[in-house]
């Protein structure tokens, strides 16, 4: 499997920049999910991957091969960029059976009767349908018929896979699934994978690492723990979890660490590069506690029962924080309690 690289690709419409500057290097066997909100230019980005949109500016090579390199005007067809695509719509055949549906692009390369049998039972039972060859595609489940896409993108075995938000058309159970086999598939047959959601769930569970896109710009590239527990600004912050922003204020730096200055109180966060005095801070509502004795004081001003747990959105020092916790702490619109804010990310303005 090779490393997929993608330089300072652009795509401008006119004058509107859908895609800007888009840098990463996506390693061997990496699932990696672009997630951003709808219009960021996550889909644009995977088409010029894949090859049907031209880039205005860039490069992308997949090991040691150009796929598009606007410098020395090398464009590869995507029919001949070795890359597997499903999308949304499953695009399957619904009239013909799930074999000839996967063995399809083996046959129109002219593979032998004997090798694209192979292949196919193979890809087939690594999707979990191998009892299903003779079905027709209609006759099939939703989650079958993306199976029977899966294995259409597999079956050439592919040195790089693209998702285009193929999971968003199923139920949320089946959605879990197939996530989980997804990532198995990914183990088994080592493929680098790119998957494409504005579903942060999908991407935080899915993905070895995540790149953030808001406006055509990458905001953050990491793995799910670096993304959700340093979030570069407050768009990350609020978009993967959810998150409480307020200001703050620096007071001191110490090593390792920054005492700050939020809600009439002070507390400390992990060190950042900054030479901002004031700035924003990320709470998480699960890092705020309830405490017994001291504290900040606190009005709840509404309670949202979750079964499991228990959201409530107090009135602090003039601010609206929303902690989540466990039923044992059970209050009413009204009381007033003390919290304990337990950790924070500061985030430049
Ligand atoms: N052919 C085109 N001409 C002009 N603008 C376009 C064209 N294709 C896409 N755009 C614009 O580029 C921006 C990015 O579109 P893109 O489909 O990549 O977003 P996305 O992040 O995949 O969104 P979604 O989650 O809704 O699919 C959008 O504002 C869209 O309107």
């Amino acid at each position: 499997m090779k490393p997929l690289m993608l330089k300072d690709i652009t795509k401008k419409y006119g004058d509107t920049v859908v895609v800007n500057n888009f840098t990463a290097d996506i390693n061997r066997s990496e699932l990696i999910t672009i997630v951003g909100p709808s219009g960021c230019g996550k889909t644009t980005t995977l088409r010029m991957i894949a090859g049907f949109i031209d880039p205005t500016y860039g490069q992308i090579s997949l090991g040691d091969r150009d796929l598009v390199n606007k410098k020395t005007k090398k464009f590869i067809e995507p029919e001949n960029r070795e890359i597997g695509m499903v999308f949304q719509s499953y695009a399957v055949w619904p009239h013909m059976d799930v074999f000839k549906n996967v063995s399809y692009p083996l046959k129109i390369r002219k593979v032998n009767k004997k090798e694209l049998t192979e292949k196919t039972r193979r890809v087939l039972k690594l999707v979990h349908l191998e009892k299903y060859e003779k079905s027709y595609v209609h006759e099939l489940s939703g989650g079958q018929q993306q199976r029977v896409a899966l294995a259409r993108a597999l079956v050439m075995e592919p040195d790089l896979l693209l998702l285009d938000e193929p999971l968003s058309n199923l139920d949320a159970a089946l959605r879990e699934t197939m996530r989980a086999e997804i990532k198995e598939i990914q183990r088994k047959l080592e493929v680098t994978i790119i998957n494409v959601t504005h579903d942060q769930t999908e991407a935080m569970t899915m993905s070895d690492r995540v790149i953030v896109m808001n406006q055509g710009n990458i905001v953050q590239i990491g793995t799910p723990e670096e993304i959700y527990n340093y979030p570069e600004n407050a768009f990350v912050a609020k978009f993967i979890g959810s998150s409480n922003i307020l200001n703050c204020k620096l007071l001191e730096k110490e090593e390792g660490r920054m005492k700050i200055e939020v809600l009439g109180t002070s507390f400390y966060v992990p060190e950042k590069d900054t030479n901002q005095e004031t700035g924003l801070v990320s709470i998480r509502p699960h890092h705020v506690s309830v405490s017994e004795d001291s504290g900040l004081d606190a009005t709840i001003v509404r309670r949202l029962y979750q079964g499991d747990r228990i959201e409530y959105y107090l009135e602090v020092h003039g601010e609206t924080v929303r902690i989540i916790t466990d039923t044992d702490n059970d209050f009413q619109i009204d009381d007033e309690i003390k919290i304990k804010i337990n950790k924070g990310v500061w985030l430049d303005e």
